[in-house]
Parts: C-alpha cells; sequence; structure tokens
C-alpha cells in the first residue's frame, strides 16, 4: 500500500522546529566527566531529518530560530551547503543561545545525551515568523513534539499545523519527547496529543506514545484505535532493535526490522529512520518498503559518529536492504 502526497507542491519536506549543536565524544567507552575532546556536528531532531531529507535527494526546507553568534551562523551555512532551504530559518536579536547537546558514548549499549537548553534561541520562534506561503509549497510539514514544550514556539507550531491543513500538506509528527525540555509529562500529554489528532502521520517510540497517553506499558492497538478516531491515516511505532510497526487507517499492518550493524551509539536511530521512511514514501514506494528504508538508514548512522553527517545515501541504504540481514527479534507488544 502506498501514501499519497499533492506532487503539485516546491519542496517535498519543511521540516519546523530545532537547529541545534551536537558535541559527540570522541573517546569512546569513557564516561563524560573523564571525556576530554567532542567533535562538533549540525544537531536537533527536525534538522536531523531535514538533512537526512535532503542528502536522500528531497527538496528540503527548514522553519526555526538560530542565534545570531557563531554556532547559529554555523548551524546556517552547514544545512544551506547539505542543500537545505533556509530561507525562513530567522535569527534571534534577543540574545538567546544555541541549545548544546554534549553525547557520552560509554558503550554501544550505554549512551546519553547532557542537553544545555536553557532559554535557548529555537524555542523563541515566534508565531509571526511562520509564513503559509512558505508552508504551502511542501508536500510534508514535519513537526518535532519538543518544539510544542515553551511558548512561543508552541503558538508557531501550532499555527504551522494549521496553515499546513489549509493548504492541503500532509502533518507528519515526530514526538521527539525530551523530557528536560517540558515542565511536566502531564503537559507533553495534553500538547502532543492535541497535535497528533490533527496530524496526518504520526511516528514515535512506544515509549513516547506512553508518555503521550500517560500511561505505562500501553498497547499499540489502544494508541491506533485513539488515533484513527482523529486525522491521522498512518502510525508509525519504533521498538528499537525489535523493529516498528506501520498501522494505516483502513486497516493494514506492517513490520519493520532492524537491520544487523556494528553499533557505535544509539542515538541518531530515530532522526535517520524519520528521513528515510519519508523519502521512500514520497518516492512512492510501498509502506512495507518504506519501513525497509528507515530501518536500514538508522542501522547505518548508528553505526557512525554523528546523528547528520552520518546520514547515509539511497545507494547505502538500498545495498543494506539488499543483503537482507535482519536482526531477528521477537515480536513487542
Ligand atoms: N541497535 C540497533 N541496531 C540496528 N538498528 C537499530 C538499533 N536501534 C535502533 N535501530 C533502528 O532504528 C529504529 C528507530 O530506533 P528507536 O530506538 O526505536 O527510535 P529512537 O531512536 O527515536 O528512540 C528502529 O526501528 C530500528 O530499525
Ligand atoms: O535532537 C537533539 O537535540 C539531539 C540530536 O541531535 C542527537 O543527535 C540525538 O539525540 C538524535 O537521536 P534520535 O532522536 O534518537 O535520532
Amino acid at each position: 500500500m502506498k501514501y499519497e502526497f499533492n506532487t503539485d507542491k516546491a519542496y517535498d519536506i519543511i521540516a519546523v522546529g530545532r537547529a541545534c549543536i551536537d558535541l559527540n565524544a570522541t573517546e569512546f567507552n569513557r564516561p563524560m566527566e573523564e571525556t576530554m575532546t567532542f567533535s562538533k556536528y549540525v544537531g536537533g531532531s527536525p534538522a536531523n531529518i531535514a538533512i537526512g531529507s535532503s542528502k536522500l535527494g528531497l527538496k528540503a526546507g527548514f522553519i526555526g530560530k538560530i542565534s545570531d553568534d557563531q554556532h547559529g551562523r554555523f548551524i546556517e551555512q552547514y544545512m544551506r551547503s547539505v542543500g537545505i532551504d533556509t530561507s525562513n530559518m530567522v535569527v534571534d536579536n534577543e540574545g538567546h543561545k544555541t541549545g548544546l547537546a554534549f553525547t557520552e558514548i560509554k558503550s554501544p549499549e550505554e549512551c546519553s545525551i547532557l542537553m544545555y537548553r536553557q532559554d535557548v534561541a529555537d524555542l523563541y520562534l515566534a508565531p509571526e515568523e511562520v509564513n503559509e506561503e512558505y508552508i504551502k509549497q511542501s508536500k510534508i510539514l514535519l513537526v518535532s513534539g519538543t518544539a510544542l514544550s515553551k511558548s512561543p514556539s508552541r503558538e508557531a507550531v501550532l499555527k504551522a499545523v494549521s496553515l499546513a491543513k489549509r493548504n492541503d500538506v500532509k502533518v507528519v509528527f515526530e514526538l521527539d519527547y525530551r523530557p528536560y525540555s517540558w515542565n511536566s509529562p502531564e503537559e507533553t500529554a495534553v500538547y502532543c496529543s492535541l497535535v497528533a489528532e490533527q496530524a496526518d502521520v504520526v511516528i514515535g517510540t512506544r515509549d513516547e506514545y506512553d508518555v503521550m497517553e500517560s500511561k505505562e506499558g500501553g498497547k499499540n492497538e489502544d494508541t491506533i484505535s485513539y488515533l484513527f478516531n482523529h486525522s491521522p491515516e498512518l502510525v508509525v511505532i519504533k521498538h528499537g532493535v525489535e523493529g516498528s510497526y506501520a498501522y494505516t487507517k483502513s486497516g493494514e499492518t506492517f513490520r519493520g526490522r532492524a537491520y544487523k550493524t556494528n553499533v557505535l551509539k544509539t542515538f541518531g536511530a530515530g532522526d535517520s529512520y524519520a528521513s528515510a521512511f519519508l523519502y521512500a514514501l514520497i518516492s512512492g514506494k510501498e509502506i512495507e518498503t518504506a519501513l525497509k528504508y528507515g530501518g536500514a538508514s538508522a542501522s547505518i548512522v548508528v553505526s557512525k559518529h554523528s546523528s547528520s553527517e552520518a546520514m547515509p545515501t539511497v545507494e547505502e541504504i538500498e545495498q543494506l536492504i539488499a543483503e537482507g540481514s535482519y536482526i531477528e527479534a521477537g515480536v513487542p507488544n
């Protein structure tokens, strides 16, 4: 089964939310306290997804606010250099700084992220900085849940969603739950369910859906029966190495698998998965095939050092799919 988009649009995907900096430990198997060196990359989930999409050949744009300093300029220049339209990236003029994510790579299983996100520029994106003429030109508006965590970014995103819906732009909601950005899980549940109910496609991990639904150990069946009572037509639920599921409103279920790889770190999986899954859908591939693209892309990125720079090419993804070495894991949920 395929998922249809309005093909009469200049952009394939416009992402809204944070574009930040990742500082990834270059010393592995070591706690952060003992790590002395880090490499700098553009980061932030929606920026990573835009970068991954652009690298796969999609026409991508970005809406967000960046700091008026060396970090903001680095982000804009890098994103432009990989082919992303940055015309709707706004420079903050109130002194807000870029968010930083320091990553600790203790072992392939034990990775963590230390975020510096106090008063960050991306959460100051204002509704008046979201432009209807821009959004209406895209097949997809990709919304990151973290952008809902504070005002005025929250209202900017709600406006972007409403403009997308008025202009036949599919809203893809990536739950992207980052607890440190929110006041409470209850607040997350309120705003994430508000947007999920309006979205056309929702993507998240099982744990992220649990936060949105204010429960523990939630079942995929309950999630889809809730969401399919609202706007969503396609719901993707990820289960780490156990793979993922895509559910359609018309009743089909497709299973995606993770691919064997030499894991260096676990972060970057979700963003690379989303960009390749959406690339495949936009390219007219079957949903089942799109799950393969997502899984293969993620397995490539977890074997590499960064999330953004490491985004694979179509050829790399297709080669991995052709090799077909899935991780044999039980059926979750
Ligand atoms: N250790 C791993 N090895 C190979 N693929 C992985 C691994 N972890 C995750 N993936 C792939 O990345 C996808 C997304 O990972 P997941 O952990 O569910 O999301 P997130 O990174 O958003 O938390 C999975 O569906 C799987 O295909
Ligand atoms: O999203 C962030 O702010 C940090 C990312 O740039 C970082 O690379 C990361 O955590 C990606 O992980 P994922 O969301 O699991 O793909």
